[in-house]
């Protein structure tokens, strides 16, 4: 006990010059030191960790960037860029659809099995998985898909014609993620989640909010090593929910996926990878990677379609000449409902602009979080980046920067509209609309981005051709206050009345 005592306060000492020494290098003599941003985060992750924590990260690396310049250090190797040069130069470089910035490792944590496509850090392995998938993209493919999304969003319509009159309306975000994951489920690999019809939420569903804090828990403890054993709270949360049957329940569903090749009433996404000769591997490995592949196909496809649409919209209840102006343009161009197609919203150009605000005023999680890559060693808009340094974007910071955007915290559809356009307003001249890149670029771009325009085209046409929308009073709801962002966005209650027009039953 005594040589214990003794030790002490070596170990103390030790530990008190060792982080004092740390801390020296990482201010004053690291790569890095250059770069301006909070002292605390150049010395240490407890900024970045405690930040990502928060729920905040988007609106604290803002602040960060409002205060520090156009890049910041936000943790002892880390760097932000915000200007659009930074993020062609991060996003964009690629040679033969490699990109020369490599994701980092801190989705799947190294694991090979768990990259599936959107987490893959792998360049080479990523471009392979990517190359199989993106015919399912094409425009033939998607035409394929469109009675089904057309199906899912009359299936909404008619919910809000019966429960959407009442006095305390419905609940915009449940409803909106319910429509979302339908589609996506479908669209992903023909799984029918049936949250519209059940009015409830799948499980699925369930079990990925259930991870959604949990991610990001995992993502800053892999930062220190200490806390990694925070992890293993996965088994407890395992233990306490039925996770496991849930688990069991989609590979299921996978493996009948699989079995069924081509045998579908439309190609999904992830008809792609299925192997020739349709049974599931028996290599625990391969199974494992198309599970995943599935899973992220299914968020991918799930959340940032939920949060436009519901970004959009609280967004045109809160402006009512805005809304009264879109709803007009809608009606005025469909004589009937059954008019409303993938093609006939594309040239409505008030809609198109609401839509491009909508994604500007909320950017999806990726691009509010940014997408962390590591630099070769080149130059980023101008400043040499060394190699293994990591690199992100806030497109989120670009959006909402009057640097950019006139007006930026308020919803002007406005600035996208065509200039001959009779409500184009002059004072958004000098916005930077092909800067803003909110579906990312270069190889790792979104695959999804022309079946979310249609979905998101599709529904807001026909919400907005059927029904009048009104807030229910009294709810005081500031969703730029009490928006929390983890591996997904939570967003806070808004409810709506749905008024049905007294027009043609679908
Ligand atoms: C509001 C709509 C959407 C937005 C703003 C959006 C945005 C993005 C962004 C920023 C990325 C890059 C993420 C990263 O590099 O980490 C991405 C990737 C991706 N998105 Fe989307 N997305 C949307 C809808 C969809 C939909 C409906 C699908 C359908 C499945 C989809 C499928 C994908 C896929 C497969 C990737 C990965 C591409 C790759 O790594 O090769 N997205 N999306």
């Amino acid at each position: 006990m005594d040589q214990v005592k003794q030790f002490l306060p070596f170990l103390l000492g030790s530990f008190v010059v060792t982080l004092t020494v740390r801390s020296i290098y990482r201010l004053y003599f690291h790569p890095l030191s250059k770069y301006p941003g909070p002292t605390i985060a150049a010395i240490s992750d407890i900024w970045y960790g405690l930040g990502w924590l928060s729920g905040r990260w988007p609106w604290i690396v803002e602040d960060a960037l409002n205060t520090y310049g156009d890049v910041v250090r936000i943790a002892p190797n880390e760097l932000v860029f915000v200007r659009p040069q930074a993020l062609s130069d991060i996003y964009g470089s690629h040679h033969q659809n490699i990109e020369l910035f490599p994701k980092t490792q801190i989705n799947n944590h190294g694991s090979e099995e768990r990259g599936g496509l959107i987490w893959e850090w792998d360049p080479v392995r990523h471009r392979k998985v990517a190359k199989q998938i993106s015919p399912a993209f094409s425009g033939r493919a998607l035409r394929a898909k469109e009675p089904a999304l057309h199906r899912y969003v009359d299936l909404f319509i008619q919910h809000m014609v019966s429960d959407g009159q009442d006095a305390q309306g419905v609940s915009l975000p449940t409803w909106l993620n319910w429509l979302c994951i339908d589609i996506s489920g479908e669209m992903a690999y023909n799984r029918q989640m049936n949250a519209m019809q059940n009015r409830a939420n799948p499980p699925y569903l369930d079990l990925i909010y259930g991870f959604n804090m949990f991610m990001t828990v995992t993502q800053v403890s892999w930062r220190f090593p200490l806390l990694s054993p925070l992890k293993y709270l996965t088994i407890l949360s395992a233990i306490f929910r039925p996770h496991g049957d849930i688990r069991k329940h989609s590979r299921a569903r996978l493996e009948q996926r699989i079995r069924q090749k081509g045998a579908v009433e439309h190609l999904d996404f992830f008809e792609q990878i299925i192997p020739e000769n349709r049974e599931p591997p028996s290599d625990p490995k391969e199974m494992r990677h198309l599970e995943q592949v599935a899973a992220q196909l299914l968020v991918a496809g799930y959340e940032p379609p939920s949060v436009w649409l519901y970004g959009t919209l609280y967004h045109l209840l809160n402006e009512k000449d805005t809304l009264r102006t879109l709803t007009n343009e809608i009606r005025g161009s469909f004589k009937a409902y059954k008019d409303i197609t993938s093609d006939t919203v594309i040239p409505l150009p008030y809609l198109t602009a609401c839509l491009k605000e909508g994604l500007r005023i909320l950017p999806n999680t990726a691009s509010s979080h940014g997408m962390p890559c590591i630099s070769p060693g080149t130059t980023v808009d101008g400043n040499y980046v060394p190699r293994g340094v990591v690199c992100q974007s806030s497109t989120f910071t670009q959006a909402r920067s009057p640097k950019y955007f006139f007006d930026p915290l308020h919803f002007r559809p406005a600035r996208w509209l065509p200039h001959d356009h009779a409500l184009y307003d002059s004072r958004f001249a000098g916005d930077d609309v092909k800067g803003y890149q909110p579906f990312s670029q270069g190889p790792r771009a979104c695959m999804g981005k022309e079946i979310a325009w249609w979905q998101a085209r599709l529904s807001l046409a026909k919400i907005l051709w059927k029904f009048d929308l009104e807030l229910v009073p009294g709810q005081n709801i500031d969703i730029e206050k009490n928006l929390r962002v983890y591996g997904m966005y939570i967003k806070p209650e808004v409810r709506v009345r749905f008024i049905p027009l007294n027009r043609e039953s679908l």
